[in-house]
C-alpha cells in the first residue's frame, strides 16, 4: 500500500493561494510572521488570508523568536489553531507560549547531523508537535523556507513521543522518497510549491498533495 501523509502548505500570502491550498487537500496551512521573509504578512493581510481557509483546516502561525507582545498582536488579529516556533526558542519558552495562549505549539528543530537528534528528544518532552527541518546554512539565510533538504537517513525509522512533521526542500518529486526513507506521515512544504518567493503555484500545490497522499494516476490498460 502506498503511504499517505497529511500536508502542511506554509507561507501562503494571498486569499487565492489559501483557497487553492485547501482545494488541493492541505490539512494544515501556514502564515509567516517574520519580517525578513518574502512570505511575511502584515496582521490585516494575515487575517484576510486566514479567513479564506475552510473549516477543519488547521491554521498555523509561524514566528521566529517572537516576543509576547508580537504573539499577542498576532493571536488577537488572526484566527489560529497552532503556533509554530521556528527560531531558537528554549524548551521553557515553548512551555510559556503554550500556557499563555492555550494553543498547541509546534517547535521546529533544524537537523544537519546526528548531534541534532538529542535536541529533538529534548523538545519532544514539551512541544505538542515537532517540525523536523533542515538546519539553515550560517550565511545569513532565513531560519527556514530555503528549499534545502537534509540527510533523511539521520532520522530513518525514528519516532518521538509527540506527533511530528518533516520539512525542508520537499517537492512533488522527492516527497514520496522522503516519506519512505523517514517514515514521515505529515509533511510541510513552502518554497517547493512556489512560482516565485511568496507566490504559490496551484498546480505545484496539487502535485505535491497528490504525491504525499499517494494519489498516483492509474496506468491505462
Ligand atoms: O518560509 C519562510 O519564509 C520561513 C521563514 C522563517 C522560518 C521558516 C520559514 N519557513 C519554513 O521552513 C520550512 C521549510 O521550508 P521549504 O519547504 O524548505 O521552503 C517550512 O516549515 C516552512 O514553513
Amino acid at each position: 500500500m502506498v503511504p499517505s501523509a497529511r500536508v502542511k502548505i506554509c507561507g501562503l500570502t494571498r486569499p487565492s493561494d489559501m483557497r487553492a491550498a485547501v482545494e488541493a487537500g492541505a490539512g494544515y496551512v501556514g502564515l509567516v510572521f517574520f519580517e525578513k521573509s518574502p512570505r511575511h504578512l502584515a496582521l490585516d493581510t494575515a487575517r484576510e488570508v486566514a479567513l479564506a481557509a475552510a473549516d477543519g483546516v488547521a491554521k498555523v502561525a509561524l514566528t521566529v523568536n517572537a516576543t509576547d507582545a508580537q504573539l499577542d498582536a498576532i493571536c488577537v488579529a488572526v484566527p489560529l489553531d497552532i503556533l509554530q516556533l521556528h527560531g531558537s526558542e528554549s524548551p521553557a519558552r515553548v512551555a510559556a507560549v503554550q500556557a499563555r495562549y492555550g494553543l498547541p505549539v509546534m517547535k521546529a528543530v533544524g537537523v544537519a547531523g546526528a548531534e541534532d537528534l538529542a535536541t529533538l528528544e529534548t523538545y519532544a518532552t514539551v512541544a505538542d508537535m515537532l517540525l523536523v527541518d533542515a538546519k539553515p546554512p550560517k550565511n545569513g539565510a532565513l531560519p527556514g523556507g530555503n528549499g534545502l533538504t537534509f540527510d533523511w537517513r539521520l532520522i530513518a525509522g525514528r519516532q518521538w513521543s509527540r506527533p511530528w512533521m518533516l520539512a525542508g526542500g520537499l517537492t512533488a518529486v522527492n516527497v514520496a522518497m522522503a516519506m519512505e526513507m523517514t517514515g514521515a506521515r505529515q509533511v510541510d512544504v513552502s518554497s517547493g510549491v512556489e512560482r516565485a518567493p511568496g507566490v504559490k503555484d496551484p498546480d505545484k500545490m496539487q502535485a505535491f498533495v497528490d504525491a504525499a497522499k499517494g494519489n498516483v494516476p492509474c496506468p491505462k490498460t
